[in-house]
């Protein structure tokens, strides 16, 4: 009950859908699928009555008159669904290829416009793998749902107008012998197609497991860790379980379709001796026996085939259900309908005012992870913030850029709560480059382009944000593609993509620039080029660095350190130093682990 209201409702929207972005051809395909379903009939009546011309010229009661016009509507009621098919095949591939389109398109036009919180979250990750199960498909296949549900009524009423006009007890009898069908379906054919999709995160496994055989980087790993016969024995495991369970379904599935067939043979028979008997005694022609019985034959396939396509489309309304249920999230973190629109060409102040934060969390609260943080960036400062793993450096710029907002207290810009600002123009005003940062498969140009696409590949500044950055001494070509896997396609280490994607931030050139770990993986040479290409082109800039290295932060206006969500100490470097507290002990932690090394 509850899976035919689903489908229902599920079907619903995705005609919605189909209504929403080409309706004239949605229109056109349900008209020429009642037509195809109705026109079958055409055939059984015009042979049945080519039949009784037959029998009735040979009785000498008729001409050839009716036989030959008899003749003719068989011929084109053989003809014209030949040709209505082919239409049909034509405009359902066309509108399948555009819905494809236009899903494909919302869901990303949904998906872009989500917030990270949102986005992360266990529910969302959920519904999108099941979005993806079946990809646009599981829409699609309910949208052909609604033409071959067309077809099958069509057929079906019009099948049972023409066994109640030639005896009513045929009705009862097609009906009595379609009645279990479903149920068997239910049972047996959907027990199947649960086992097979029930399997599903084992399929991943064992994709998973097969991708250690095709991937590089896990070959390798196969290779000298000689993984082979566990990952093979782990791969055998899982598919003999599933050979097991769905060679379980299909005996029985089977055996419950021996059961049906006789169930309609018992009607058949019935129907046959009916028939025969109303023949033998004149009430009806032998054109008339036939039409009964391929109609009645009929009527079953029409209703089997339904039914299955019900089980079948039940599945897919559980996988669509998903991508509705995206197209319905909205974003948590948005601008207020008054926000204040802002532009930033020169730093503005900025005030952590007591702020408190914990990640949003479904099942249930999750920790502090910062705790009244108070502190202010004034136009134009240096900031390092600095703290051991998990101490809250992140989650502190993530605030920030208004990817979250605070749990308590506020964060105010020139004086004013972030949230009452324009939220696109405040993200615009600021560049920053997150320690796991995307690596783009674009050619250098554009990787470095991205970080203000408004500024159109501007040649000269991209060739200035590679020299600041030290890109400048790998890159040959601009245009050169970053995508091995394609023809001409480069790899680059991770040093010279993180290069890169400082250059982006070179290259965005914002008014607030934040780098969380931004030389992580750059050698010591190049690090220096950076922090000093840094100092000189961002003069009059704010620039918050995030740092483990205690060395790169000596000439920030104010370090700011971060222990289990709060700051524990401020000021700069010299203040620091003097206060001899636990920044003190860490640097110089650090400076005596380089100097004994030496
Ligand atoms: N998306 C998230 N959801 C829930 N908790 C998170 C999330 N991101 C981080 N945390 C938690 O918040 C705390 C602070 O993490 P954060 O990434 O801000 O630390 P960090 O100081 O930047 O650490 P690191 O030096 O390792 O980069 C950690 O305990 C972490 O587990």
């Amino acid at each position: 009950m509850k899976s035919s209201k689903n489908i229902f409702s599920v079907t619903i929207r995705s005609l919605s859908f189909a209504w929403q972005t080409n309706r004239r051809l949605l229109l056109l395909l349900i008209f020429l699928n009642v037509f195809q379903g109705a026109i079958v009939y055409l055939q059984f009546t015009s042979f049945s009555a080519i039949v009784d011309e037959i029998v009735r010229i040979k009785q000498g009661l008729s001409d050839t008159t009716g036989l030959i016009r008899s003749s003719v509507i068989l011929g084109l009621s053989f003809l014209v669904p030949t040709i209505v098919g082919n239409v049909v095949g034509y405009f359902r591939m066309k509108f399948r290829m555009q819905q494809s389109v236009q899903l494909e398109l919302y869901k990303i036009d949904k998906q872009g416009g989500l917030d990270i919180g949102t986005i992360e979250s266990n529910s969302y990750q959920t519904l999108l793998r099941g979005a993806q199960e079946w990809g646009s498909g599981a829409v699609l296949n309910l949208q052909d749902f609604i033409f071959s549900s067309a077809t099958s009524f069509a057929g079906i009423i019009t099948s049972i107008g023409i066994l109640w006009s030639l005896n009513a007890w045929l009705v009862l009898f097609a009906v009595l012998a379609s009645a279990p069908v479903y149920f068997f379906y239910k049972k047996y054919s959907m027990e199947v197609f649960r086992v097979r999709y029930l399997s599903i995160d084992d399929h991943r496994v064992i994709g998973n497991r097969i991708s250690h055989f095709e991937e590089l980087q896990k070959a390798v790993d196969v290779i000298l860790l000689k993984l082979k016969t566990w990952l093979k024995d782990q791969i055998r495991d899982k598919k003999v379980t599933f050979n097991k369970k769905i060679t379980v379904a299909e005996r029985k599935k089977s055996i419950s379709y021996g059961v049906l067939s006789l169930w309609y043979l018992l009607f058949l028979f019935a129907a046959i001796a009916l028939m025969t008997t109303e023949a033998l005694a004149g009430t009806i022609a032998v054109g008339g026996l036939l039409l009964a019985f391929n109609t009645y034959t009929r009527f079953y396939q029409t209703v089997n085939g339904y039914v299955e396509s019900i089980s079948f489309t039940e599945e897919a309304a559980r996988y669509a259900a998903r991508w509705f249920e995206l197209f319905e999230l909205r974003p948590k973190i948005t601008s207020k309908a008054n926000a204040q629109r802002v532009s930033f060409p020169t730093p503005p102040r900025i005030e952590f005012r007591n702020v408190s934060f914990r990640y949003p969390n479904e099942s249930g609260e999750s920790p502090l992870v910062l705790q009244q943080l108070s502190f202010t960036i004034e136009p134009g400062e240096k900031i390092a913030i600095v703290g051991v793993n998990g101490s809250g450096k992140t989650t502190l710029i993530k605030l920030l850029c208004r990817i979250y907002d605070p749990t308590e207290g506020g964060i105010f810009i020139n004086g004013t709560d972030l949230r009452d600002l324009n939220l696109e123009d405040w993200q615009s005003a600021i560049g920053i480059l997150f320690q796991d940062f995307p690596i783009y498969n674009l050619t250098i140009r554009e990787s470095i382009g991205v970080g203000r696409i408004a500024a159109n590949y501007d040649d000269d500044r991209l060739r200035q944000a590679a020299r600041f950055s030290g890109a400048d001494e790998f890159i040959t070509d601009y245009d050169q593609l970053i995508w091995k896997e394609f023809k001409g396609g480069i790899d680059l280490s991770k040093g010279q993509h993180q290069r890169l994607a400082v250059a982006r931030m070179f290259y965005r050139n914002a008014s607030i620039t934040i780098m969380d770990e931004p030389t992580a993986s750059i050698d010591a040479v190049t690090e220096e080029k950076i922090f000093s290409s840094l100092e000189s082109n961002t003069q009059g800039k704010t620039v918050i660095l995030i740092t483990h290295r205690f060395s790169t932060v000596k000439n920030a206006d104010k370090i700011l350190l971060l222990e289990h969500g709060k700051i524990i100490e401020q000021g700069s470097h010299r203040q620091l130093m003097q206060l001899a507290g636990k920044y003190a002990d860490l640097y110089t932690m650090q400076a005596k682990r380089y100097l004994e090394s030496e």
